[in-house]
């Protein structure tokens, strides 16, 4: 089942829009998340699309028919929330078998789904533990397990793994992912986490300041972000965002500090320009103070790499990353390079339409 918004807005009060004009296609059996900072929405988005939160404009449609008026029980979906929502006084099975007895569904079916699902999330052992009994791990299961019993199609979930340690994530991760493609669902996912959007997502819609940011693929969000935001958002450490200057002389330069140049084979469409480069797209090498255009801050040893942490004579602030270790003193001259995957944006931060392939050397 697919899920369509057509310009939804929501304000919780006549002061305040928390969401303006919201456009999407899921389509049916699309991994599909929700990306954004805290309070940029994303809860309040997904409560919309349930049933729960009313929506202030706009139209929702499920299957191409308009939900706007159907109360959450009629738009036969399943939510997975950050906490779970489990019953403490019932057993595993019962908190899996509530919703549908709720339905008034046949008793002999019940136990068949119920049954079905434990065994889906690994839980058949655990049916007569209670909730406190459980590991986190094992509760978040129980709470998926509830989802899938309920054959629902479309399901909804709320930042379902941040409560669980980092191991644990991973591995649910892959078995949320795994269970979204045996059953078809139309999973719409909210997380703040952008490794887990990356890892599980067939499209991501990053949302920000009342509007969606991007929607796209991850390696379309990561490597043509739409704008500063989006290219901050994802990648770690952060993309370094630079700020320059068009060459007063010629239009066809970017002056970024007085040592670093960029030159371009088509006219700076700005005076004002940012420059995004990943940290891995840069180069370091310790130089002599007359070569250099850097001086080393701090680094960081990872293991396989070391992140440079570095100011550019000009002031601003640099990272980059380099493979194995290096032993960079602090304050030590360097010299700072990229000559690859240059981003541009605009003063307000949206995207310049600069082919990769225009610039000449940075
Ligand atoms: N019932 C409510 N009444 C008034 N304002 C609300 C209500 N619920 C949420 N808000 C406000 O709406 C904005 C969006 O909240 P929402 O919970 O949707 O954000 P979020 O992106 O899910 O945040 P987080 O990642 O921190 O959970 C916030 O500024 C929040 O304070």
């Amino acid at each position: 089942m697919s899920i369509t918004l057509r310009n939804v807005r929501k304000d919780y009060d006549a002061q305040t829009d928390v969401l303006e004009d919201i456009s999407v296609k899921v389509e049916t059996g699309e991994f599909f998340v929700i990306v954004g900072p805290s309070g940029c929405g994303k809860s309040t988005l997904l409560r919309m699309i349930a049933g729960l939160t009313p929506i202030t404009a706009g139209e929702v449609s499920i299957d191409d028919k308009v939900v706007n008026d159907l109360p959450p029980k009629a738009r036969k979906l399943t939510m997975v929330f950050q906490n779970y929502a489990l019953f403490p006084f019932m057993s595993v099975w019962d908190n899996v078998a509530f919703g549908l007895k709720a339905r008034k569904m046949d008793q002999s079916d019940i136990k068949q789904r119920v049954d079905k699902a434990l065994k889906m999330v690994n839980l058949t052992e655990l049916g007569k533990r209670k909730p406190r009994e459980l590991s986190g791990g094992q509760r978040q299961r129980v709470a998926l397990a509830r989802a899938v019993a309920s054959d629902a199609k479309i399901c909804l979930m709320d930042e379902p793994l941040s409560n669980l340690d980092a191991q644990l994530r991973i591995k649910m991760r892959q078995e949320i992912y795994a269970l979204q493609r045996k059953l078809g669902l139309t999973l719409i996912y909210v997380t703040h986490d952008q490794v887990e959007a990356m890892t599980m997502a067939d499209h991501i819609m990053v949302l920000n300041d009342k509007h969606v940011q991007q929607i796209g693929t991850p390696s379309e969000i990561y490597q043509n972000p739409a704008n500063d935001f989006v290219a901050k958002f994802f990648g770690t450490p952060q993309i370094n965002i630079l700020s320059a200057k068009r060459s007063k002389t010629d239009h066809h330069v970017l002056n970024v500090s007085s040592d670093l140049e960029i030159a371009l084979d088509q006219e700076v469409p700005a005076e004002d320009v940012k420059i995004g480069i990943r940290p891995d797209d840069m180069k370091a090498e310790a130089a002599d103070s007359i070569e250099s255009n850097a001086v080393v801050k701090n680094t960081e040893f990872l293991g396989d790499e070391t992140i440079v942490y570095a100011t550019l004579n000009s002031g601003e602030n640099i990272h980059v990353v380099v493979p194995g270790q290096v032993n960079y003193r602090i304050y030590q001259p360097i010299k700072v390079s990229a000559d690859s995957n240059l981003m541009f944006f605009d003063a307000k931060g949206d995207r310049l339409n600069i082919s990769k392939e225009a610039y000449v050397h940075a």
